[in-house]
């Protein structure tokens, strides 16, 4: 929760203005930012600064698992969170590659279980890693990636956190993800959970320890109308201690999480927090 804080401040105290096109609104600052979440002793990275919506976040990460493209799924799991982008930003709008209401295209997910091949046929990231951990090997090259620039035009939005690398060291699994913009007081909010749930589940079905989750950020930013909030309210407020994340130990295998899983197989306690704040969220 310091580290979260101390972003913030750090983007109050140090960022500069920057005009963003694709929303209109601009975004103070600052690039580069190394997070560091702690699996192994369960210390769950959950803003307690405001009321953090955890399972969103876990039902969000759960639809890119599964190679989900369309915002209709993603809201039948639990997670309203990919309506915009879907069906209110007009550059996608008037793309004619959207195959009508909800579309996402080749996004997050499919980049990450349908990568296309030349020859046609498609490439399974996802699986290649997870059974290669299963096995005890890492070939120092377990890396999910959902970054495709010769597809950016197929989907609404190019992926923010777009690389997943797993690593093992003995019987110890970590997680370094890399994202090359972050939405702070919005987006960071779901992708820190998802970076330590992705390695928790992960080490979970491939019957390894968590380790650390490293999440490294480049351009981390406070749009315009959301400023005020963030250093006259949120950064007011003392956090809480970090809550621990209890994950439904019936969860055994990549089936179980295309089939069956759900965002309530995931349970937080000993969670405490401030008020709720709404920010705006930019299309
Ligand atoms: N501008 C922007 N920021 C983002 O963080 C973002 C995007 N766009 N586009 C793609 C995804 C969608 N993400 C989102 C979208 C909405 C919320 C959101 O509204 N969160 C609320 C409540 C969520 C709920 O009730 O389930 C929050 O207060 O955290 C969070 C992340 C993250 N990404
Ligand atoms: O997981 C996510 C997804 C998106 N974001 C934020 C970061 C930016 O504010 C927007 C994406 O806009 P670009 O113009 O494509 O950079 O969404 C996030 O923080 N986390």
């Amino acid at each position: 929760m310091k580290q979260y804080l101390q972003l913030c401040q750090r983007i109050v105290d140090e960022g500069q203005w920057v005009e963003n096109k694709r929303t209109g609104t601009r975004c103070l600052t600052v690039i580069n930012a190394d997070l560091e979440y702690d699996v192994a002793n369960n210390q769950f990275p959950m803003i307690t600064t405001r009321k953090s919506y955890y399972k969103a976040a876990i039902a969000e990460l759960l639809g890119y698992l599964r190679g989900y493209d369309s915002a209709a799924q993603f809201r039948e799991i639990g997670c309203k969170t990919w309506d915009a982008n879907a069906n209110e930003n007009s550059a996608w709008l008037n793309n004619l590659h959207r195959k009508g209401e909800d579309d996402m295209g080749r996004v997050y997910g499919v980049q990450g279980r349908a990568w296309q091949r030349p020859d046609g046929s498609t490439l399974d990231q996802l699986a290649k890693v997870i059974n290669n951990l299963k096995n005890g090997i890492d070939d120092r090259g377990e890396i999910i990636s959902f970054y495709n620039p010769g597809e950016f035009e197929l989907g609404c939005l190019r992926p923010c956190m777009h690389t997943h690398t797993f690593s093992l060291l003995g019987d110890t699994l970590y997680l370094t993800s890399i994202q090359r913009s972050c939405d702070v007081p919005l987006g960071l909010n779901f992708n820190q959970i998802q970076c330590f749930v992705l390695l928790a589940l992960v080490a979970q079905i491939t019957g390894h320890k968590a380790g650390k989750a490293y999440h490294k950020i480049t351009n981390a930013h406070i749009y315009e109308n959301q400023l005020e909030l963030m250093r006259d309210v949120q950064l007011k407020r003392e956090p809480f201690a970090s809550p621990q994340l209890k994950i439904n130990p019936n969860i055994k295998s990549l089936n179980d999480i295309e089939t069956w899983v759900t965002r309530d197989d995931f349970e937080v306690t000993g969670y405490e927090c401030h008020e709720a704040i709404q920010y705006p969220f930019s299309v």
